[in-house]
């Protein structure tokens, strides 16, 4: 999978090209992330990319024309990567809170993507005609501002890119992590057997597949109730899941 980044501070992408699972899929090909400097694309010796907003007020607003161009390179890369360019196939996306609020379900569904091309903006935000002519779609991480949308832009990249088939080496990890099936996540345990006089529970010692599958489950279903009561009340189980739900204890349903 192709991702464009266009932004005015690519150093800040290290953080998921050089660590872990995400670096690891660069590294082996399987994702391709290009940082794109709008910089390069200005005309003046000072490379100026903002500029004082018209009716006045406070900072400075990211100016169309170098973005533009920046998104036009990205497409022709996208385009020389393998990517049909359309916004179907590879849209570009632009970081805001105005955006759509990312969650699994949209995770998922940017996973299909042949690429993305993202939006990074600072300052007090970019020139309305270039996000009218030019942004396919526009995603929020949270109800909350940040000094620049290239955080979000590394949340995106990195929830889609460990929900990539070919990334996911251990596929059963990412099923049952929070959200996939609609649960929070159960806890985990490992070495040592005892930490603080606290023992590893006696189920997950026993080797007993099933139980041990059947109490990860209660954890989640107990947890889900607690913590996320919006989740549970949307919670569909599957027909095994509901069958475990029917003859759980009620305090379980408490
Ligand atoms: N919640 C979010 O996803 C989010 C995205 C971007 C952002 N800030 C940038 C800086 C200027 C403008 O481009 C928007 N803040 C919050």
């Amino acid at each position: 999978m192709y991702f464009a980044v266009i932004s005015i501070f690519p150093e800040m992408f290290t953080a998921i090209r050089d660590f872990g699972i995400t670096a690891r899929a660069c590294n082996e090909g399987k994702v391709t992330i290009e940082c794109i400097n709008p910089r390069d694309y200005t005309a003046d010796n000072y490379r100026r990319i903002d500029e004082r907003p018209y009716g006045g007020g406070p900072g400075m607003v990211m100016m169309a024309e170098p973005l533009a161009k920046a998104i036009d390179d990205a497409r022709s890369r996208a385009q020389a990567y393998g990517c049909r360019i359309d916004a179907a196939h590879c849209p570009v996306v632009y970081l805001s809170p105005q955006g759509r609020q990312l969650d699994e379900g949209g995770v998922l569904a940017m996973s299909k993507y042949e690429g993305m091309i993202l939006l990074c903006g600072r300052y007090e935000g970019i020139d309305e005609r270039l996000l009218s002519q030019y942004v396919d779609t526009e995603i929020s991480i949270g109800d909350y501002v940040l000094t620049g949308g290239e955080l979000p832009a590394m949340v995106v990249m990195d929830s889609v890119i460990r929900r990539l088939p070919e990334v996911m080496g251990d596929a059963q990890s990412a099923e049952q992590d929070s959200f996939v099936d609609g649960l929070l996540d159960c806890p985990h345990y490992t070495k040592p057997h005892v930490f603080a006089d606290m023992p590893v529970p006696e189920v997950l010692m026993s080797g007993h597949h099933a139980n041990i599958a059947k109490w990860r489950f209660t954890q989640q279903v107990q947890r889900t109730k607690a913590r996320r009561p919006d989740l549970w009340q949307a919670f569909r189980p599957s027909a095994e899941q509901a069958a475990w739900l029917k003859k759980m204890p009620k305090d379980n349903d408490a």
